[in-house]
């Protein structure tokens, strides 16, 4: 493994833009909502640059941005886990690179938990259609704490259950969010280059590495 200093003793790893390309499952149940309440779609840039703060903020934000009004976000809402659930994963695939990366992080033997703002029943639905689950002991989404990413609290609650310290535990993500929640839990944090940061370039972002595939963490 590529010299992660802090040693690691755990590690957290982000989901969409992470391991899971998910840009065109948000962009497709999204085209659904609006259609239902015949308002215009959104692009599929103005998506990626919304994504990872958890649905709420997305919903909200494509509301403002096709010019519907916010009392139409409970009905917004309702349509987007209805049609979430069914499109979950049907136009996501996983990165080059997540698989072998996590097998050979898997084989430290250390705990892993997967932590994303996306809904924990999402979440967990997800990882298991892509092969996923089987590499974590924990799977933690945006609804599972009082608040998400980039608050701390989802870390270090993760930490937690993980029975890791903060100050050892790996976080690995692919956008700002990631990051700062890591730097206010104190965790070291490793950022991938190929997910969705706001449309903001990730070496921006302070982190002690970026990695271009997951599996770069094992060179050899
Ligand atoms: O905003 C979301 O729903 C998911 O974002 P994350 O998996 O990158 O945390
Ligand atoms: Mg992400």
């Amino acid at each position: 493994m590529k010299l992660l200093q802090p040693v690691p003793t755990g590690f957290m790893i982000d989901l969409d833009g992470t391991m899971v390309d998910t840009l065109g499952d948000f962009v497709a149940v999204l085209s659904q909502v609006l259609d239902d309440l015949s308002l215009p779609r959104v692009s599929r840039d103005f998506v990626e640059h919304t994504i990872g703060q958890g649905s709420e903020h997305l919903i909200r934000s494509v509301l403002r941005e096709v010019g519907g009004q916010q009392d139409q976000y409970d009905k917004a809402w309702a349509l987007y886990q209805q049609h979430y659930e069914v499109l979950n994963g049907a136009h996501a695939d996983v990165f080059p690179g997540v698989e072998e990366g996590l097998r050979r992080l898997r084989a430290l033997g250390l705990p892993m938990a997967c932590l994303t703002n996306k809904p924990a029943a999402f979440a967990r639905d997800l990882l298991q259609r892509k092969g996923l689950s089987g590499f974590f002991d924990q799977v933690f989404g945006g609804d599972d704490f009082e608040r998400k990413k980039p608050d701390p609290l989802p870390l270090l609650k993760t930490c937690e259950a993980l029975g890791t310290s903060p100050a050892t535990t790996w976080m690995i993500g692919d956008s700002s969010n990631d990051a700062k929640a890591a730097h206010a839990a104190g965790c070291p944090v490793a950022l991938v280059s190929y997910g969705y940061n706001h449309g903001q370039p990730i070496r921006d972002v302070p982190a002690a590495l970026y990695l271009d595939r997951l599996d770069q963490l094992f060179p050899d």
